[in-house]
């Protein structure tokens, strides 16, 4: 096996775009997030508002017509598109061509919401990050993984994990399932964990930054919003996974002193984002 290699500030230092002091939010990127249901509209909230702040021009949600007023009043930056019905997606459509899309958070598992992800993944070419309930619906689904463009980002947790690639009886076939996984599919497999791993068939990265301050619910959420912002402004799909992996960790590591363990919500590592790029100089 080849060895593992840390995500540390000189990683990132290589890939790593600062701004171009002449750009505008039409070439910042612009990207679409698909997600929320009834009750999980916070997911879609935090994960657009972390993708705006993360760099991109123009964000944009794809939510039920029940998140809309809470989507508008939360972040007025946000863009919002509604599906034709009131608690989940069931048709998802919209009238501009994104450059990234992250797809998810808080999408629920409705039957109808089924339908509208097979119909998606069937047409879509635009760089994707899958995240969530959606990646539980495909694992449901496999045989719609081939649909996916090349280097599509997914972004499991453990037990998102084990769905997708099934049960393992040791850390060392966790590691070699998902590799296969990854290979044979051709994606960016970014295992959330203590620490978070990613995968680019069987070039295997290993995140240096995060701690127990981000075991609390939306913080997953944030990260989807992180990396499809990185990926809407023309990030390569592996260096937008390691760049957000990285910044995401760090936001917990410089909240910490303020807020301690427990205090730390996912809102907290939003407001940390700008102190985050702020550290890389
Ligand atoms: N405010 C909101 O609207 C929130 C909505 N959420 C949404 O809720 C839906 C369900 O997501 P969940 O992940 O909660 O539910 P899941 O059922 O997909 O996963 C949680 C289960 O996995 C287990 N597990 C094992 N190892 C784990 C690990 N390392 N990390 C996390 N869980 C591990 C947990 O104990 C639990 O049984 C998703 O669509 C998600 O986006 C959550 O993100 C929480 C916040
Ligand atoms: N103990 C921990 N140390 C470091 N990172 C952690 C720890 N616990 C959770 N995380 C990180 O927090 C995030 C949780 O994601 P996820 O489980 O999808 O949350 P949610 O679905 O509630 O948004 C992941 O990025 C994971 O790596
Ligand atoms: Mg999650």
């Amino acid at each position: 096996m080849k060895p593992v290699i840390p995500i540390d500030k000189s990683e990132i230092l290589k890939r790593y775009k600062p701004i171009y002091a002449k750009t505008h939010k039409g070439i910042q990127g612009h990207a679409l997030i698909i997600g929320g249901s009834y009750g999980k509209i916070g997911a879609v909230t935090l994960s657009s508002r972390a993708c705006l702040k993360t760099g991109c021009g123009l964000v944009t949600v794809f939510i039920p017509r029940c998140g809309y007023k809470i989507v508008q009043s939360a972040y007025p930056e946000v863009m919002v598109l509604t599906d034709i019905s009131v608690k989940y997606i069931t048709r998802i459509v919209f009238d501009f061509v994104p450059q990234a899309i992250g797809i998810g958070p808080g999408i629920g598992q409705d039957i109808e919401t089924h339908t509208a992800l097979h119909r998606f993944v069937k047409t879509n070419e635009i760089p994707l990050v899958i995240d969530a309930d959606a990646l539980n619906i495909l694992s449901q689904n496999k045989q719609w993984m081939s649909f996916l463009p090349e280097k599509t980002i997914l972004t499991p947790h453990q037990k998102e994990l084990e769905r997708l690639i099934g049960k393992w009886d040791s850390d060392a076939e966790k590691i070699e399932k998902t590799i296969a996984f990854s290979k044979q599919n051709n994606l960016v497999i970014v295992m959330k964990g203590a620490p978070t791993k990613i995968f680019d068939g069987d070039t295997i990265y290993e995140n240096t930054t995060g701690n127990a301050a981000l075991a609390t619910a939306g913080t997953g959420d944030v990260l989807t919003g992180m990396i499809t912002s990185l990926l809407a402004q023309s990030y390569e799909p592996i260096d937008a996974a390691i760049i957000g992996v990285y910044l995401h960790g760090l936001t917990a590591d410089i909240a910490l002193p303020e807020t301690g363990y427990q205090a730390f919500l996912a809102s907290d590592s939003i407001d940390h984002i700008g102190k985050a790029y702020l550290s890389l100089g």
